[in-house]
């Protein structure tokens, strides 16, 4: 698998076209699929995703199909649709896959109605072909326009791990191999939800000092929880871990931070949704990562109070009362 390979990206959002955007741009051969006919025209015609990715010019080299059977050729295939819609997805595109080409999970989240990771759903669907997970601080929009960013790359398999952090990284994003799948999607999936509380933070105004201890002791609460799970304690404090929950808590870019941040300042979860096109990931996971933490015993407050706010069972002021009545502790995950 030289550079020159085929990489398919399946998903046509605002990560799957920053994604394409990266590759082409330094050479690569890549077809990205997309549900969406406007997106795939408004890519090939006009080198832009004006509905997930507004204002970013895409590489010529990008180019869009509506065709899954396209793919076929495809030597490394990046899935990069919502995580509730990748069991649906990589089941219609299994006939096109040979088996071996290798599936890197690119979304964020854990599945609602089994509990399952992206790669416990990706081996029962397609259990002859290597997973990989690509997670980490990356906003679509800085790394489509070129800026400096990293993730975690993890598989397995550490030679099929140097080849695909040489196929993906490039000049600006550079992706650093590690071989906990597991603790890559736990990372994704949590801070999620912990954006969410940030943002509920930032929405009540209660300030920087309240938005770091949240930021902290959320990245103890997803520790125990990865660990609980099989995780390695440094991918919890890498740049799929603590890395991305430090990005998505400290910035309106993030769908996640704004949507607690609208929840905070009062508004209702059905009127937020109304207004928005794209996905905020951590609503979907928060009740899952509730329940599996509740079966592994894991204590999970911050979770706790946003799938509260969530589901409308408190006001948001109330659930921070809640936490900051909490019995004193010792420091620690
Ligand atoms: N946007 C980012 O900055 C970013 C960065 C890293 C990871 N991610 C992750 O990538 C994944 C995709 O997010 P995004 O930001 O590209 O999405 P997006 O919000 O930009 O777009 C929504 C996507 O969902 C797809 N979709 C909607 N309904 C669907 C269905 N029924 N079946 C299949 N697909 C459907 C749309 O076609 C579109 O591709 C998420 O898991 C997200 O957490 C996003
Ligand atoms: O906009 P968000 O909250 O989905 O975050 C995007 C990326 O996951 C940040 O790494």
């Amino acid at each position: 698998m030289g550079h020159k390979s085929l990489v398919g990206i399946v998903g046509g959002g605002a990560w799957g076209t920053a994604l394409g955007c990266l590759m082409a741009k330094k050479g690569q051969s890549v077809l990205l699929w997309a549900r969406n006919e406007a997106v795939i025209a408004d890519i090939n015609q006009h080198q832009r995703n004006r509905l997930y990715l507004p204002d970013i010019p895409l590489d010529r080299a990008l180019r869009a199909t509506s065709r899954l059977e396209d793919l076929t050729r495809a030597e490394v295939l990046l899935l990069v649709c919502p995580a509730q819609y990748l069991r649906a997805t990589a089941s219609a595109l299994s006939p096109f896959i040979s088996a071996g080409v290798p599936l890197v999970i690119c979304a964020k989240g854990i599945e609602r109605e089994s509990g399952a990771l992206m790669s416990t759903v990706l081996a029962e669907l397609l259990p002859h072909n290597p997973v990989a997970v690509l997670s980490g601080p990356n906003f679509a929009a800085e790394v489509a326009r070129g800026l400096p960013a990293a993730a975690t790359l993890a598989t397995a398999d550490e030679s099929l791990g140097h080849r695909l952090v040489s196929i993906i990284g490039g000049p600006a994003f550079r992706p650093y191999y590690s071989p906990d799948i597991i603790g890559a999607q736990i990372g994704g999936a949590v801070k999620n939800v912990l954006a969410i509380a940030c943002g509920m933070v930032a929405g009540l105004q209660l300030g920087e000092n309240a938005r770091a201890a949240l930021i902290t002791r959320g990245l103890a609460e997803m520790s125990r929880f990865g660990m609980a799970l099989g995780a390695r304690q440094e991918t919890m404090t890498g740049l799929s871990g603590m890395g991305d929950l430090i990005l998505t808590c400290m910035s309106g870019q993030s769908r996640n931070m704004s949507l607690g941040m609208a929840l905070g300042e009062g508004r209702k979860m059905a009127d937020i949704l109304k207004e928005r096109r794209s996905v905020a990931e951590g609503a979907a996971s928060a009740d899952v990562v509730q329940m599996l933490a509740a079966k592994a015993g894991v204590d999970m407050p911050i979770v706790d109070a946003v799938v509260d706010i969530l589901h409308d069972r408190a006001q948001a002021a109330n659930v921070v009362q809640n936490l900051l009545n909490r019995p004193f502790r010792h420091e620690g995950i």
